[in-house]
């Protein structure tokens, strides 16, 4: 079974309008309400991908319900844990530029953090765990960690794709796959990483501490996958950039989604790359006919040594 875990989902209201002014009085043109967080988006996607997964996580108030019963609705089924309040609204503005201004993550009790650790305790060999989106502070990295370990010891698929400060302390536990985009790396090391040789270069450290695959997304200028002895990169399709919200999440999804297939990571390297164009593409997350119509445009090449100037 494949389980994600989102600790703080959102709907994401998203409004389209020609221009946008700060302090000014803004009128939208077209909106929309998308259940959103991380962990939500890519059991979206796993489910337009013919994948089923449930979905785990801290929900509560009149937008928790709208979330449940959206996913509900599209046949993903949901355990989430009542937080009591009211889960945040992150407000996406689309103009010929992308703003977001997310809301805070829920604060969380010790005996909902029990009952998520309870789910967890039943998971299998061989299942998938996906721990994705923002973690809230107030919940100790030491909580995450143990998560990190039960999946180690039980040999669940632990899929990490978060930032901050619980990224860093969660490598050790050698996830089967992380993916940050190129901002989320460079904070992990404090650098700025501006080239796929940059990028290969700090991939290759999560890689020797034991994260067995790493793809890090550069927007619209590709991606790269790194794991032991192996360095490829992948040029992403031209097209209209809509939304890419989820984008990264989707990627992540696709990856997934083919890999339980076939068992071939640079297949489900090309593939998740598809999958995140695919998104970026339309206003909601993509439909798997998007993604295999895509896929042809997508390469994967192996990055060679003397490529290092990139
Ligand atoms: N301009 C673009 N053109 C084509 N594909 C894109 C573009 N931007 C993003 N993508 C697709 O989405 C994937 C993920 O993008 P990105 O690096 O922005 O991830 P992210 O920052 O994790 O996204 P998010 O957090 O919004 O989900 C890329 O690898 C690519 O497949
Ligand atoms: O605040 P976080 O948890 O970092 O990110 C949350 C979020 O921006 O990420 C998703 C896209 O990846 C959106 O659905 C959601 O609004």
């Amino acid at each position: 079974m494949i389980y994600t875990c989102t600790f703080a989902p959102s709907i994401d209201y998203t409004a389209y309008l020609t221009h946008f002014e700060s302090g000014a009085l803004n009128r939208s043109e077209e909106v929309y309400y998308y259940p959103g967080g991380k962990g939500i988006n890519v059991s979206r996607v796993l489910s337009r991908l013919g994948m089923k997964s449930r979905v785990l996580g801290f929900a509560g108030g009149f937008t928790g319900h709208f979330i449940e019963e959206f996913l509900d609705a599209e046949g993903i089924e949901t355990d989430f844990i009542d937080t009591g309040a009211i889960t945040r609204i992150n407000v996406k503005i689309k103009t010929d530029q992308e703003t977001e201004l997310n809301g805070p993550g829920p604060v969380l009790t010790d005996a909902q953090l029990e009952q998520l650790t309870e789910k967890i305790a039943v998971m299998q060999a061989g299942d998938w765990f996906i721990l994705a989106g923002s973690l809230p502070p107030s919940v100790p990295t030491q909580f995450f960690k143990d998560l990190a370990a039960r999946c180690q010891e039980r040999a669940i698929h632990f899929v990490l794709d978060t930032s901050g400060p619980a990224l860093e302390e969660l490598l050790d536990s050698k996830p089967f796959l992380i993916k940050p985009n190129e901002h989320e790396l460079g904070e992990i090391f404090g650098v700025d990483i501006n080239t796929e040789a940059q990028a290969f270069h700090y991939a290759n450290l999560l890689v020797n501490r034991g994260v067995e695959h790493v793809v890090v997304s550069m927007g619209g200028a590709g991606a790269i996958y790194a794991s032991r002895g192996i360095r490829y990169t992948a040029n992403v399709p031209k097209g209209k950039v809509v939304n890419t919200v989820g984008s990264g999440d989707s990627l992540v999804s696709g990856f997934i989604a083919s890999y339980i297939q076939h068992n071939d990571p640079l297949q489900a390297f090309r593939y998740g790359v598809a999958s995140g164009s695919a998104t970026a593409f339309r206003s909601d997350l993509c439909e798997q006919p998007d993604v295999e119509r895509l896929l042809p445009e997508v390469a994967v090449t192996p990055f060679e040594e003397k490529d290092v100037t990139k």
